[in-house]
């Protein structure tokens, strides 16, 4: 309805409506002002408590419970987050401590999210400095906020936290519902984010000055273990304890190269990982490979870490099985750290799914170039260890050739010459030069004193061996309890009596020949281990952990008849084919007169000379005797003879020879004409040497000693002596 207005009463009016207008104007604009100074105060006072708040804040979860305690009710989020930026910038990192609503704790589901920043939609929200509010069904940035969405948030309000220019990272604000975001809200976001950027700052500063001093703490702890670690085993506990605890590394092998980078093997591997007792990895990882398998040789020409998954590496053209193992049991990637001493790589670190953070580098690559240190100390010493081993085998093995060859020299004479020219030596002389240059094992048989020692001695001396040791044992002259060690060595304490450790003659024999003399006289179980050790090439120390391989050549002796002793159940069949594959028989003295001549020249010439006498000639009638007797003792009976003759001859002639045949037959004779009473055969052994003893008044070796009657090798008497328990007491109650 429209009332028409006087005009001098519609002018009053309109004057008192313009000035309450003004009034009213001047009245609303205080009230909005006082109402701004309210917000302002209020905002104030807001960020006046967060900031207190802030700086107290020791670590992430302070700084969020210091939001959520100031500004969560006025900003009326569901929860927020932080993303903080690595130090070269390529990765934000969720941090511990979001809260979502109720205390609820969150950040487990936020564990594990990180935002490469070069992807696009990161790359995007971080160039932007204003907060923006995003819609989360946007999936264009959804995927951004993954974990947010998760939890049933629907909108995020996004700002960059940042001092002076230096992008820290972002705060996340979560809301369940659309927020309203007035420039009031917008502005005290920007003041919250302001205060918030400071004291991120200061955290991450704070936790750096931690990270240093732990590191410093960790490494000098590293240090101190390491220079007490003695050997591998030591080094490899110090290795996972610190590497898993520091660094979180998981499932490690550690791969030491060779000096010239073109091989590797592994060194140290986690004995916890789930692959170490795989008998397939521990076989591969061990043995020496080279660095051409697709990873290692990456990690060399690059100088830095590689990546790489499972899948790419049963991809790879020769992948070795170490690598193989990893994707059997189940690792989806692998790491292949490079490990440095000084500039050098000299080993590669693999380490299972591991994202090599900016943060772990510094300690990684301390802790690995000590350890680098360590382990190249520890193959250094290693290395002496074998080698003062090795020196010591040596020496020891020196010393034993030592005290054989001396031992040797006391009792071998000349042995460069056999003498003879008879047809049957002929024979032999052919038949060692067609099997000296073999390897083949050869069984000399023949008469006590026939030579075979001498021929022994020849074929080795013309075998390919000829630089090598010819070692002797003789079966007859030692106790059955002692042939064994003689034979193959012993450890310390093996047994009774066992107070060193004694290098067997099989081993000191290796590369050279080994001479088991009078071989027929082995006992019978011993005759299983030779026989072992003949055929498998390989010994065993008495009390020894292991087998030793050996290279040796066998030549045996014997005066016996070996077919004989093995119906008689002395001596084994097998043993006997193994040895008789070359048999040499000596023909006795009597069987080669022709050079009964030659050999009492020769050894007339020896003896003359070491008695310092002139004699050049035997005579005709001296000579006849030497030529008619039958030498039962062969040439070692022939050998003494001259030798006592020469000691008896005045002049350069020797006349007279004194033959030992008008003693034997007393013997025998004696013995024969006696009733014929049966007893043991030991006894009447025992009997007769002790009758050979009385006719050479105790005089066991040497010319005209008892050995030499009874035509046995000095030795063989001794130990039959010993056996019989014939003593030297008995022998002079016997003379008397
Ligand atoms: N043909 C020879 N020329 C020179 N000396 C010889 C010859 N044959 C043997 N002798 C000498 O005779 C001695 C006995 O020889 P050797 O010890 O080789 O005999 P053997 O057959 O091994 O004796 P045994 O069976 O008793 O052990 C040695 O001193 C050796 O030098």
């Amino acid at each position: 309805m429209y009332y028409p207005v006087d005009t001098q009463v519609g002018s009053r009016l309109l004057r008192l409506v313009s000035s309450v207008t003004v009034q009213l104007s001047i009245v609303i604009e205080n009230i909005f002002a006082d109402e701004r100074e309210a917000l302002f105060a209020s905002q104030k006072s807001i960020l006046f408590s967060l900031g207190q708040h802030v700086s107290t804040a020791g670590d992430f979860s302070g700084l969020t419970e210091a939001l959520d305690k100031n500004v969560k009710s006025v900003l009326g989020y569901y929860q927020s987050e932080f993303k903080i930026l690595d130090e070269d910038k390529s990765i934000l990192f969720p941090r511990v401590g979001q809260t979502g609503s109720e205390g609820v704790n969150t950040s487990d589901c936020l564990i594990g999210c990180l935002k490469q920043t070069k992807t696009k939609p990161i790359k995007d929200i971080l160039s932007i400095s204003e907060p923006r509010l995003y819609d989360l069904s946007d999936t264009s940035v959804a995927e951004c906020f993954s974990e947010s969405s998760y939890l049933g948030v629907s909108f995020v309000l996004v700002t960059r936290l940042e001092v002076d220019g230096k992008i820290l990272g972002l705060w996340i604000i979560c809301y369940t519902a659309r927020p309203e975001v007035n420039p009031d809200y917008l502005n005290l976001v920007k003041g919250i984010r302001d205060t918030l950027s400071l004291g991120v700052f200061n955290l991450i500063l704070n936790e750096k000055i931690k990270r240093r001093e732990h590191e410093k703490s960790s490494l000098l702890e590293f240090s101190r273990a390491v220079a007490g670690v003695r050997d591998k085993l030591e080094l490899g506990v110090i290795f996972h304890s610190f590497l898993k605890n520091l660094c979180n590394l998981d499932e490690l092998s550690l791969h030491w190269l060779s000096e010239d980078k073109s091989s590797q093997y592994c060194y140290l591997w986690d004995t916890d990982s789930r692959y170490a007792g795989d008998p397939y990895f521990m076989q591969e990882a061990e043995s020496t490979r080279s660095v051409n398998d697709g990873v290692i040789d990456q990690v060399l020409s690059t100088s830095a870490p590689v990546f790489v998954s499972t899948e790419e590496l049963s991809g790879l053209p020769d992948c070795p099985g170490y690598l193989t193992v990893f994707k059997r049991y189940g690792f989806r990637s692998i790491a292949a750290l490079p490990i440095f001493k000084g500039k050098e790589i000299v080993a590669v670190l693999f380490v299972k799914e591991y994202h090599l953070g900016e943060a772990d580098q510094p300690l990684l690559r301390s802790l690995c170039s000590q350890l680098a240190i360590a382990i190249s100390d520890l193959i250094a010493t290693e290395r002496v260890i074998h080698q003062l081993g090795e020196i010591n085998r040596y020496k020891e093995r020196l010393e034993e050739e030592k005290i054989y060859l001396t031992r040797e020299l006391e009792i071998t004479h000349n042995y460069s010459e056999i003498i003879g020219k008879s047809p049957l030596l002929d024979d032999v002389f052919k038949m060692i030069s067609q099997v000296a240059i073999s390897d083949s094992t050869v069984l000399i048989l023949g008469e006590t004193g026939t030579g075979k020692e001498l021929i022994a001695r020849a074929i080795h001396n013309n075998s390919p061996r000829r630089n090598s040791l010819l070692v002797k044992v003789n079966c007859a002259a030692l106790p059955a309890n002692l042939i064994e060690s003689e034979l193959f060595g012993h450890e310390k304490g093996s047994f009774t009596g066992a107070t060193e450790r004694r290098v067997g003659k099989f081993e000191l024999a290796n590369g050279g020949t080994l001479f088991l003399d009078e071989i027929g006289e082995m006992p019978p179980e011993l005759q299983v281990k030779l026989l072992r050790a003949l055929q498998e090439k390989e010994i065993e120390r008495i009390g020894g952990r292991g087998v030793i391989r050996t290279d040796v050549r066998i030549v045996a002796a014997t005066n016996r008849d070996l077919e004989k002793e093995i119906n008689s159940g002395r001596f084994r069949s097998d043993l006997y084919f193994r040895i008789n594959t070359f048999p040499i028989h000596l023909p006795a003295l009597r069987d080669r007169a022709d050079d009964i001549p030659l050999l009492a020249l020769h050894f007339v010439r020896r003896f003359a000379k070491r008695a310092g006498k002139e004699i050049v000639h035997i005579g005709s009638s001296a000579m006849k005797q030497l030529m008619s007797y039958s030498w039962p003792g062969n040439v070692r009976e022939l050998e003494h003879q001259i030798e006592r003759c020469v000691l008896m001859t005045k002049g350069s002639v020797i006349k007279d020879v004194y033959l030992p045949s008008p003693f034997l037959p007393v013997i025998v004779k004696e013995a024969s004409s006696q009733k014929f009473v049966p007893g043991k055969f030991d006894d009447f052994e025992k009997d007769y040497i002790l009758k050979t003893l009385k006719y050479c008044n105790g005089k066991v070796s040497g010319a005209g000693g008892a050995a030499e009657l009874l035509g046995i090798p000095a030795s063989t008497l001794t130990s039959r002596m010993k056996r019989l328990n014939i003593s030297k007491k008995i022998v002079e109650k016997h003379n008397d």
